[in-house]
């Protein structure tokens, strides 16, 4: 067992929680094990063959002619929840293969891929596109028990082949393994809050302080192994969805064939680590709130939520519902434990603010830097060509987002929460 997962007798604690409806495991949004890197009957023997030569053939530009003689198979052969994720994993890689993986981008995606990948998705309540589930909490596997531990776990399918397309999609498998306990701290604290427990309410604060310290430490490991330019260039392209891509080539969005003429167009957006339930997890806690942006009522960090794993996103919105942290240590503080309590509710709201301010610098790495400089490698009409065409003007993120922009705002709706003194306690 993960040293990060918990035990089965601190999950029997929290059982009225009823974690496992939410599909919440002992390694928190990760599942229960290391993923299968192949479907169990043979029946599906085509894809994976597919699958487990992607990078090659994108490389020798055969990914067309191969996703075209699929067969259109049926999932009734998917034998188990954890083969239904990797057929998932497997259609959502081959839709953003056979999308982006030629010198323009592909309009239409066949039936072979759209029909089982629309009752794949449904099944598991994501959208039919690549989500951060695809790309990173169902893709690894693990030779060790620690599925924290980065130079244990590998990727099982990719568009690269490349270390640092590996590398980007494990440093979040190692992150969401690594908070594991935190989930379950946590909510031990928001029962507390019933009882107005302090001592137990200011410990889990406390520990939810490291917890996102440790987030943050792991985030920086991006650097070691994953190349600025390789990643734009390479790697991210393949990340994109069918929104706001006008300029990589998809005026209308991407047609999902469902045979005979049938079919629908579709704009969805693309993976991102946006979609991590654990760092929305944080702000449900912590009772940060994000506002919407122009075009909608809704913030992007709810509907973002559509492309999380169904029981996932209801339990963020079940998490926010039970009980405020926040506004216990809005309290006006009479005895000591109360100002103990705002402490520790603004350390984790400050290492909060700061990841979000590493993570900004990360995306500058990644995304602001490389958009300026040429790139030697191949060239094909996508994200990274039509965003370096403009100079990195007005680059958008995989999930959609005007990113810069969106990301500080993130940032400065989580530092306002800090509760620092009595006469700055006004927000609530
Ligand atoms: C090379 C690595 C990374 C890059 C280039 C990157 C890029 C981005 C971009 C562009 C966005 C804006 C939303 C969108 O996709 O449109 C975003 C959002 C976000 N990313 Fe990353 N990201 C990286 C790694 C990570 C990691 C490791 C995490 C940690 C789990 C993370 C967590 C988030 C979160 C939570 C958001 C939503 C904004 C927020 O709540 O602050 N990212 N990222």
């Amino acid at each position: 067992m993960s040293p990060h997962a918990v035990d089965s007798q601190t999950l029997g604690q929290t059982d009225p929680w009823n974690l496992s409806k939410f599909a919440v495991t002992k390694n928190a949004f990760l599942p229960e094990e290391s993923q299968p890197n192949t479907l169990s009957d043979p029946y599906y023997e085509s894809w994976e063959l597919v699958a487990h030569n992607l990078a090659e053939l994108i490389e020798a530009r055969r990914i067309h002619d191969a996703i075209n003689e699929l067969p259109v198979l049926s999932t009734d052969l998917l034998k188990s929840e954890a083969e239904w994720r990797r057929a998932y994993v497997i259609l959502a890689f081959f839709t953003h293969a056979y999308v982006w993986g030629g010198e323009k981008a592909e309009e239409i995606l066949p039936a072979s891929v759209a029909v089982p990948f629309l009752k794949v998705s449904a099944h598991l309540e994501l959208p039919p596109v690549l989500t951060y589930a695809a790309c990173n909490l169902w893709n690894w596997s693990c030779s060790g028990d620690d599925f924290s531990k980065l130079e244990d776990l590998s990727t099982l399918v990719t568009f690269t082949g490349t270390e640092s397309e590996a590398w980007f999609m494990l440093v979040s498998v190692a992150i969401e393994a690594t908070a594991a306990p935190i989930i379950h701290t946590m909510l031990r604290a928001l029962d507390a809050v019933k009882t107005r427990d302090y001592e137990v309410i200011i410990k889990s604060l406390q520990e939810l302080k490291v917890g996102i310290d440790n987030t943050s430490d792991l985030m920086e490991r991006m650097y070691e192994r994953c190349d600025p330019m390789e990643f734009y260039y390479k790697v991210r392209p393949f990340l994109a969805g069918s929104m706001n891509m006008e300029d990589a080539g998809l005026p209308n969005g991407v047609f999902y064939s469902e045979g005979d003429g049938k079919g629908e167009w579709r704009k969805i957006r693309g993976g991102s680590n946006a979609q991590s339930s654990l760092i929305q997890f944080y702000d449900a806690v912590l009772g940060i709130e994000h506002n919407g942006h122009s075009d909608s009522t809704k913030s992007f960090h709810d509907e973002i939520r559509e492309y999380m794993p169904g029981p996932h996103g209801r339990f963020l919105v079940h998490v926010a519902r039970s009980g405020s942290l926040r506004g216990l240590a809005l309290e006006t503080p009479v005895r000591e434990e109360q100002h103990r309590l705002r402490e520790a509710y603004t350390a984790a709201v400050d290492a909060l603010t700061e990841f979000r301010g590493k993570h900004v610098k990360l995306v500058t790495r990644y995304i602001i830097i490389p958009s300026k400089k040429p790139w030697a490698g191949t060239t094909r009409r996508n994200l990274a060509s039509s965003s370096s065409r403009k100079g990195g003007e007005g680059l958008m993120g995989t999930g959609g987002t005007e990113l810069i922009p969106f990301l500080r705002q993130a940032k400065v709706e989580t530092e306002v929460n800090k509760i620092e003194s009595p006469e700055n306690s006004e927000k609530s």
